[in-house]
């Protein structure tokens, strides 16, 4: 495939898990938030002291702000994505359950204040991923361009479910791997 080819296959894909994962069911979709919310807690253990870079969820990505709670009362200290610049690396803003928020890109809840911090925990929702840890996004390529900027690479654990799972998105030069996937299925 050429570049042109290949952005049009992830552009198909893309289109054909979202529409498997919006079809799920609310009794399916809360077994597999639970099964992924214990292997995340067992990943993580003790986060005290660390930054977690998180989201907001949307369209049918895994409900974290339960996770969040309890990350929250370790000690951790939580942030969200913004997109301050179009084709540009995400920043983080420091936020907490409860803080103001505002609206960004495609009316995603983003924190009202710009505190721009570094996480050192990245928790990286996904449409797609494959056998190596290569990641389908929404086609924005910010999570590539954020990892790409770190000297220090975050422990980036990307999040989805078995029905996301590809063989291989044929990997280019700018996508970078997570450090691990979690799905319902993967403990
Ligand atoms: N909950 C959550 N928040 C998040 C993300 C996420 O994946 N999940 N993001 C993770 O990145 C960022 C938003 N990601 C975005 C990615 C792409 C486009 C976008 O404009 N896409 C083009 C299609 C590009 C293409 O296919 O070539 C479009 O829809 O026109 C917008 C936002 C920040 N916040
Ligand atoms: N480090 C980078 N520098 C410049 N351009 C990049 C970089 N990373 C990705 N891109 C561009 O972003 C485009 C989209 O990338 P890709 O298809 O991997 O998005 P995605 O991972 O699905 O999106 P997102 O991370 O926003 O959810 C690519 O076509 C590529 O040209």
């Amino acid at each position: 495939m050429d570049g042109k080819e290949l952005q049009a296959w992830r552009k198909e894909k893309r289109r054909e898990l979202l529409a498997a994962r919006t079809a799920l069911d609310r009794e399916t979709r809360r077994r597999y938030g639970e099964a992924i919310e214990r292997q995340l807690v067992e990943i993580l253990g003790n986060v005290s002291g660390h930054t977690v870079g998180a989201y907001w969820p949307f369209r049918g990505e895994f409900n974290v702000h339960p996770l969040l709670e309890r990350l929250q009362a370790q000690g951790a200290q939580l942030a969200l994505p913004v997109v301050v610049e179009k084709a540009s690396p995400l920043e983080f803003w420091s936020w907490k359950p409860g803080d103001p928020l505002g609206r960004g890109i495609w009316d995603i809840p983003i924190p009202k204040e710009r505190d721009s911090v570094r996480p050192d925990i990245l928790l990286v929702p996904l449409v797609g991923y494959d056998n190596e840890g290569y990641r389908l996004g929404y086609g924005g390529g910010y999570y590539d361009r954020t990892l790409a900027q770190y000297t220090r690479k975050p422990l980036a654990i990307g999040i989805g479910y078995t029905l996301g799972h590809l063989e291989s998105i044929d990997p280019q030069d700018f996508d970078i791997p997570m450090s691990r996937i979690v799905t319902e299925a993967s403990g």
